[in-house]
């Protein structure tokens, strides 16, 4: 949940204020023009950012006084992840499992739901900086999932996939959403078509639009029309 998030760098606003709520069970898509705020929001939310104003709160612990407990019940995929070149996909999900208090069992059975979730038995062998930037984002998306958190952030998932992969991870993530509250953000308007139950979509920091995805759909099924609507108004 996030309530009159706001934030700047610098002098320049990046957020200007924005609510929001997701709840468990529903994957909401963030959409919006380069630069409107989206990785901002998601940053805030996973307790990478401090906000200047406002609170967020994952499962209902605010990130900034009650951080380690907000961050335990939340996985997040970066956007454009790098780090840890040096560890095997295998040594950075123990790694990332051991991070989140897991160990013995706890751990094998993370790291399995991980491995599993994103496709990676292949490759448990090669080290993060020899893999292909898809191979890579995949890692980044199994150690977001293997605690199994009630909240899923995931900024821009499927940008470096494959066409099947992409697939797969859809499918993945709306097998994932009845007991998860699950935040992609995505610019592409038929992955929000077909993955999202709600979308948000940011412009110059602010939301400009919160509903659910039929009310945005044109009579074709698609969101262009409302989103290219949403982006040329005076929203600001
Ligand atoms: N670390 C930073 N330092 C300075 N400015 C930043 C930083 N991170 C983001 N910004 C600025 O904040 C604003 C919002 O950026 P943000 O990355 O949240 O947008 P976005 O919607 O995720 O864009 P994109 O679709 O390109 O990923 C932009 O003006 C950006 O330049």
């Amino acid at each position: 949940m996030a309530q009159s998030l706001a934030k700047r760098f610098g002098g320049a606003p990046a957020l200007g204020g924005v609510s929001f709520q997701a709840g468990a069970g529903e994957i909401v898509g963030l959409l919006g023009a380069n630069g409107a705020g989206k990785s901002t929001t998601m940053r805030l939310l996973a307790g990478y950012l401090r906000p200047d104003a406002g609170s967020a709160s994952i499962a209902g612990r605010d990130v900034v006084s009650d951080r380690l407990a907000a961050r335990a019940a939340v996985g997040y995929l970066p956007e454009s992840p790098t780090g840890f070149p040096d560890l095997t996909i295998s040594e950075f999900l123990a790694f990332a499992a051991e991070a989140r208090g897991l160990f013995g069992a706890a751990r094998r059975r993370a790291i399995e739901r991980a491995v599993d979730f994103a496709d990676l038995a292949l490759a448990l062998g090669r080290p993060l900086g020899a893999l292909s930037q898809g191979w890579r984002q995949r890692a980044w998306i199994a150690q977001a999932v293997a605690h199994d958190p009630p909240a899923l952030i995931l900024d821009e998932p499927t940008t470096a996939l494959d066409p099947e992969q992409k697939a797969r991870l859809r499918g993945r993530l709306r097998d994932a959403a009845p007991g998860k509250a699950i935040l992609i953000s995505t610019h592409i308007l038929e992955e929000a078509e077909t993955l999202c139950d709600r979308v948000i979509v940011f412009r110059a920091g602010r939301i400009v639009a919160d509903a659910p995805l039929p009310s945005l759909l044109d009579e074709r099924g698609r969101l262009a029309p409302a989103y290219a609507a949403l982006n040329a108004a005076d929203g600001r």
